[in-house]
């Protein structure tokens, strides 16, 4: 989804970490912050990356990890953003603190689980404000479903309304996790930062690995740079990745030359090696985001990994419409705009579409009504061509009298009523948690918005 991460140029001022002694595992501590929308998990991460000088006050700008416009303007993360920091604990002993950020909307929630896997641990950030809410049980599932470590963080103890206490009772009573020693923060104030970052030092666990064992990284992300072609971000689990190493992607078998690897401190800041438990990024000349697929193992193309890493499920469209250019001559410009936002972004999908009244577009799949909009803007926004959008749908399995299913995508596609059996849509099976008082309303929305409800 992003054209060309807007992280800066790789940072050829500072001295690279040239023979640099890979960081001890033990020193090792990598993480990511789940949260509900405007809980603070942004300004969290500001601050974490502020108090450790990772970056000097100067360049410091509000949501330094949230990097595409309108990631900014909206207040939203929408990809997973990673930096690393190094902290000097209050044992004298210095720490390698590894950040993915991640989205709290719950279209990019796929963002989420593959970003989990690459770390061991997560803070849990809660408003103290307005305590548990939908999608911070949706990302701490996701968190405990990759076994993490919790450490909860109620933030915005500045505010008058905050009720650290009663919140806390709630984590334990909805999530069901220990919150005696949950952090008290205001990621505003920068109250409680220094206790938050020796928590992460001292409850989170240091990543496991085998520096003497064959290459196993995995592939958490990727996207394309203007100048470096595909950048890959890996977790390596085993091994040591190197510059020069010749690499092969497991899945497609694809061999290439790294040229370039690094961290991110946010900038990119080249490395020597990386090392068992490191997250970090690798450029090897490859061409298309599509040929990097997220949760792949990255090996040595000599004496490699027989065993893959287990993958990630891959992620599918589940928001179809149709996107045509009000000006049908900005058509060519629409394909374009399309085929480089697809480059980026792999659970964005389109075909060609032709409409009696609208010419010719496009019919996209995105992950939901959000990613919809974000891509419907980015085409108005960086592309300048103005969009007729038509109503988004769903897949319907239309099954036919004589037992076969398609699936639809596109009204316009609907066979003849008479060959029709019957046609599925899709269903979610929520639970939707109520104070008592709010029960026969919720009841009745329930009801009229065409679902079931089992007691
Ligand atoms: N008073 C107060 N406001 C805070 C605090 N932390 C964050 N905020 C404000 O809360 C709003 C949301 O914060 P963000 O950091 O953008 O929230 P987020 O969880 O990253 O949101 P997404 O990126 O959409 O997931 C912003 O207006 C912040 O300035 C805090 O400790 N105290």
């Amino acid at each position: 989804m992003r054209a060309a991460r807007p992280r800066g140029p790789i940072d050829r001022n500072t001295e690279p970490l040239h023979m640099r002694a890979m960081t001890e595992l033990s020193h090792i501590r990598n993480f990511s912050i789940v949260a509900h929308i405007d809980h603070g998990k942004s300004t969290l991460a500001d601050r974490l990356i502020q108090s450790t000088g990772t970056v000097q006050d100067r360049e410091m700008k509000a949501q330094l990890l949230d990097s595409m416009d309108i990631e900014r303007e909206r207040g939203i993360t929408i990809k997973a953003q990673t930096v690393r920091i190094d902290y000097k604990a209050l044992n004298g002993e210095t720490y390698v603190l590894n950040l993915i950020d991640t989205p709290g909307h719950v279209d990019f929630a796929y963002e989420v689980s593959r970003s989990m896997r690459a770390v061991e641990g997560s803070l849990l950030v809660v408003d103290s404000t307005q305590g548990v809410e939908a999608q911070t049980l949706a990302n701490v599932y996701h968190a405990l479903d990759a076994d993490h470590e919790i450490v909860p963080v109620l933030n915005k103890i500045d505010l008058p309304a905050s009720e650290p206490d009663r919140i806390k009772e709630q984590i334990e009573d909805v999530i069901g996790i220990d919150a005696s020693e949950a952090m008290l923060v205001s990621a505003k104030t920068g109250e409680g930062i220094r206790e938050t970052l020796e928590a992460i030092v001292h409850r989170l666990p240091a990543p496991k690995g085998d520096r003497d064992a064959p290459l196993k990284a995995m592939l958490i992300d990727s996207w394309y740079d203007l100048y470096l072609g595909v950048v890959v971000l890996v977790r390596i689990m085993d091994g040591v990745l190197k510059k020069n190493d010749r690499i092969t992607f497991m899945q497609n078998g694809t061999i290439h030359q790294v040229d370039r690897i690094g961290v991110f401190k946010p900038g990119m800041l080249p490395v020597e090696e990386l090392g068992p438990g490191e997250i970090g990024f690798l450029t090897a000349s490859i061409k298309q985001v599509r040929d990097t697929k997220v949760g792949d193992t990255i090996t040595h193309e000599k004496k490699g990994a027989t065993t893959p890493l287990p993958g990630f499920a891959p992620s599918v469209p589940v928001v179809f419409c149709g996107l045509f250019p009000v000006d049908s001559a900005e058509f060519e410009d629409l394909r374009n705009a399309i085929e480089k936002l697809a480059l980026n972004d792999a659970s964005f999908s389109y075909e060609m579409e032709t409409s009696a009244a609208l010419g010719f577009g496009f019919r996209c799949g995105f992950l939901g009504l959000l990613h919809l909009e974000v891509i419907r803007d980015r085409i108005d926004r960086e592309y300048d061509i103005d969009l007729i959008t038509t109503a988004p749908s769903v897949v319907y399995h239309v099954h036919m009298r004589d037992g076969t299913m398609q699936e639809l995508h596109n009204p316009a596609d609907m066979p003849d009523l008479t060959h029709v059996d019957h046609i599925e849509e899709p269903r979610i099976k929520a639970t939707i948690m109520v104070p008592d008082d709010y029960l026969a309303t919720c009841s009745s929305c329930v009801r009229t918005g065409a679902a079931f409800s089992r007691s």
